[in-house]
């Protein structure tokens, strides 16, 4: 399967949190950020690592380093900003590739504004990071881009995945792997995910919320 849903008390405990209709913008900040560090530890759990003997306070030690892809992490504008510093705060040297795309709310497709990757993407795993999956569109075209550039090895970090939205990225890239705090229940008629968060970007950035019930 190409979804992981990441059960983790810490997880649950925050996701619950920022559920809150009242939920300040700064408590909605600190949470994607600290989810979406959570997330990056469960997606990175397979990073190769090699030996390496370095000196230490009493001799010579073995040690372990990470040997595998360099990492780019891939914020899709503009709520993927949201979750960058969590991703950065564990993986502090990944290059920032940024992907702006913002969706259609009339046709729900994603329409493209920026394409600002860093070189040498067949040579990095590139971590995408949206806080919302919702009918898959921005992520399809997303992944379409990094592949167009040379990117193989591509995961996605998602606060909460519609199942719709699942369905077409598995479609479109089933080699792509999704980490999420939650798969929901459905999308509403306007594309929103119920539960869901409602907004992100308006959360995060502190924009006028629509009425999308
Ligand atoms: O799966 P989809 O149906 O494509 O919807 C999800 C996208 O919608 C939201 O962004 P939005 O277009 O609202 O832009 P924003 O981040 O600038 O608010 C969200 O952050 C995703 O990028
Ligand atoms: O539920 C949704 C769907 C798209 N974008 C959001 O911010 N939330
Ligand atoms: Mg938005």
């Amino acid at each position: 399967m190409n979804i992981k849903e990441i059960r983790h008390p810490l997880i649950r405990h925050k996701l619950g949190l920022m559920r809150r209709a009242e939920i300040s913008t700064k408590n909605f900040r600190e949470l994607a950020q600290e989810v979406a560090a959570l997330l990056t530890y469960e997606a990175t759990q397979d990073m190769p690592v090699e030996p390496q003997q370095i000196e230490g306070w009493c001799g010579t030690v073995e040690v372990e380093k990470l040997s595998g892809k360099k990492v780019t992490v891939v914020p899709i504008l503009r709520a993927g900003l949201g979750m960058l510093d969590g991703v950065l705060s564990l993986i502090p040297s990944a290059k920032v590739s940024v992907i702006g795309l913002v969706r259609n709310e009339e046709t729900l497709e994603a329409d493209t504004y920026l394409e600002k990757l860093v070189g040498e993407m067949n040579q990095r795993m590139a971590l995408i990071i949206d806080p919302m999956l919702a009918t898959g569109g921005s992520l399809v075209a997303t992944i379409d881009m990094l592949k167009r550039a040379g990117a193989r090895e591509i995961r996605a970090l998602v606060l909460v995945a519609a199942p719709e939205g699942i369905a077409r990225v598995y479609k479109a890239h089933p080699d792509v792997q999704i980490f999420t705090a939650s798969i929901d229940e459905r999308l509403n008629e306007h594309g929103y995910i119920i539960p869901g968060l409602g907004d992100a970007g308006d959360k995060i950035f502190g924009t006028k919320q629509k009425d999308v019930h």
